[in-house]
Formats: C-alpha cells, sequence, structure tokens
C-alpha cells in the first residue's frame, strides 16, 4: 500500500438481504485527490461510503483508513462526514451558527468539557474558510440550503480532517450558488490538502471539478482522472446507467445531463 492511500478497499462486498448491492469493489483513494463517486439510483454509493466509514461491515473483503485496517482505526476526527440531509433545519431550530460548528469539536474534547475561547476562534476559522463568518450569530435554521450546507462543512472542518466526505451535498443548494459550492470544495482540496470523495448525481459538474471520477453499479466500471472519465463512451455510459444519459457539449466544456424518472 502507498504511503499516500488514504483510503483502501479490496475486493468488498456486501448486501442488506439477499442481494449484492456492492459487489468486489477495489479502490484507492490517495492524498490530496477531489474524487467525485458517479452511478444510477440505487447502485451502491452510500453503501461504500458507510462500509469506510465502518457504518456497515463487508460481507467480503476489507476496508483500510490511513493504512489501518478499519477494526483498528479510531483516529475518527480526521474524516469529516457531511451527509445529504444535514441542511434540513427549519425556521425554529434553537442554535446559532457557531454553536452548529463547535459541535463538530465534541469528540475532541469530550461532551462534558466546556468549551473555551480557543475553541470558539476555531470555529470562527472554519466559518470564515467556508465564507459564513458573518453568519456566525444568525440562527441556523434562517439560512438557506446552501449556507447551511456551508456550515455543516464548517462543523466537519473544525477538526482538522484529512479527509471530507460528502454525500450528495448539493441536493437542497439553490442552482446559482452550486457553482460556488463546487468551489469552496476545490479550494478546500486545493489550499487546505483535504483529500476530498464527494458521491453526486451531477455528472456533468463534477468533471469540471473533481480530480477523479469513480463510476459505479454496484462494483467500480470507471475509475480514473476525471480527463479520462470525459472520453467514456455515451455508449458505455447507457449501458451503466440502462438508459440513455445525454450528453451535451457546450464548447469545450462537456456536460451531461441525467434522465431519471
Ligand atoms: N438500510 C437498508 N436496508 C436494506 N436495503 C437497503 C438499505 N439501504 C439501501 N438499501 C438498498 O441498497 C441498494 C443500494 O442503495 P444505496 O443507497 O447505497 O445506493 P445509492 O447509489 O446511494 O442510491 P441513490 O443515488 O438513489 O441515493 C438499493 O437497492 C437500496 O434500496
Amino acid at each position: 500500500m502507498k504511503e499516500r492511500t488514504i483510503v483502501k478497499l479490496e475486493n468488498v462486498s456486501f448486501k442488506y438481504d439477499r442481494e449484492w448491492v456492492v459487489k468486489d469493489v477495489n479502490l484507492e483513494i490517495e492524498k490530496g485527490q477531489f474524487l467525485g463517486l458517479v452511478g444510477p439510483n440505487g447502485s451502491g454509493k452510500s453503501t461504500l461510503i458507510k462500509l469506510m466509514l465502518g457504518l456497515v461491515k463487508p460481507v467480503e473483503g476489507s476496508v483500510q483508513l490511513f493504512g489501518k485496517p478499519l477494526k483498528q482505526y479510531d483516529d475518527w476526527q480526521e474524516i469529516g462526514f457531511v451527509s445529504q440531509k444535514a441542511n434540513s433545519f427549519n425556521s425554529g431550530f434553537p442554535a446559532t451558527v457557531i454553536e452548529v460548528v463547535k459541535t463538530g469539536l465534541v469528540s475532541r474534547i469530550g461532551a462534558f468539557k466546556f468549551f473555551n475561547k480557543k475553541h470558539k476562534e476555531k470555529a470562527m476559522d472554519a466559518l470564515k474558510i467556508v465564507g459564513m463568518e458573518d453568519y456566525a450569530y444568525s440562527n441556523i435554521g434562517e439560512l438557506s440550503g446552501g449556507q447551511q450546507q456551508r456550515v455543516f462543512i464548517a462543523r466537519a472542518l473544525v477538526s482538522d480532517p484529512g479527509l471530507l466526505i460528502l454525500d450528495e451535498p448539493t441536493v437542497g443548494v439553490d442552482a446559482k450558488h452550486v457553482t460556488e459550492f463546487y468551489e469552496l470544495l476545490a479550494r478546500l482540496n486545493k489550499e487546505q490538502g483535504i483529500t476530498l470523495l464527494m458521491v453526486t448525481h451531477d455528472i456533468g459538474t463534477i468533471t469540471d471539478h473533481a480530480t477523479h471520477v469513480v463510476c459505479m453499479n454496484k462494483t467500480v466500471h470507471f475509475h480514473g482522472a476525471s480527463e479520462e472519465y470525459k472520453e467514456f463512451s455515451d455508449e458505455d455510459m447507457n449501458q451503466l446507467y440502462g438508459h440513455p444519459v445525454q450528453q451535451l457539449t457546450h464548447n469545450h466544456d462537456h456536460h451531461e445531463v441525467n434522465h431519471y424518472d
């Protein structure tokens, strides 16, 4: 295993019931990559994330994190996770933005210790990185979906993770703000050196921002640089998705439009 390998899955298979939902997955994520994970609905993307986070155990195969078998791995502060449903606080939720961000430090300081000035500074620094420092004392429920999602990224950043995993983070983010959101992720990757793994349905946009793409449908059908992924043919894509995935080319850019039911 290379020193820079952060996640390593070897021959991983998993089923909840009778049917395999993940089958023979071999995948390595290396330090510094921004990896987009794409695939049709129900293709096992979220389950793969759960396998990486130890939330479910492989039926076959093995998972290693930061060079350690999952069983021995215990430095969970190194991994930040932002889920699909993170941005769903309603307007009555009684917490300020900075309070939400500070909860990201709980595993570091222990649930019953008090937050001190240093922790507040850490939370403010994380809010600055995501461009939300002006909202520190706003109520979390009053923010838009995109703003809430930035706050959840800040919460994941306070423990200085080496790897940030995002499961469809742009769901609920206003279309106008999706590009800005990708730019923020690219900045975290380039400037903060955080390795990113992002599950998305947005196959057109992800290739413009991610360094690498994994395309799965139970097993991995493609894993390579984003540039190479753009060469993945329409026919390959249609076969994988089981229905036409129309590809649109705008100038040099290459965008795909998904036709989901
Ligand atoms: N807790 C569960 N119990 C039983 N089956 C499950 C469970 N979670 C997911 N599944 C099934 O496992 C398969 C893979 O689901 P998963 O959520 O991993 O796919 P996905 O690619 O993330 O899907 P989507 O893009 O629609 O979010 C699906 O058939 C799903 O119905």
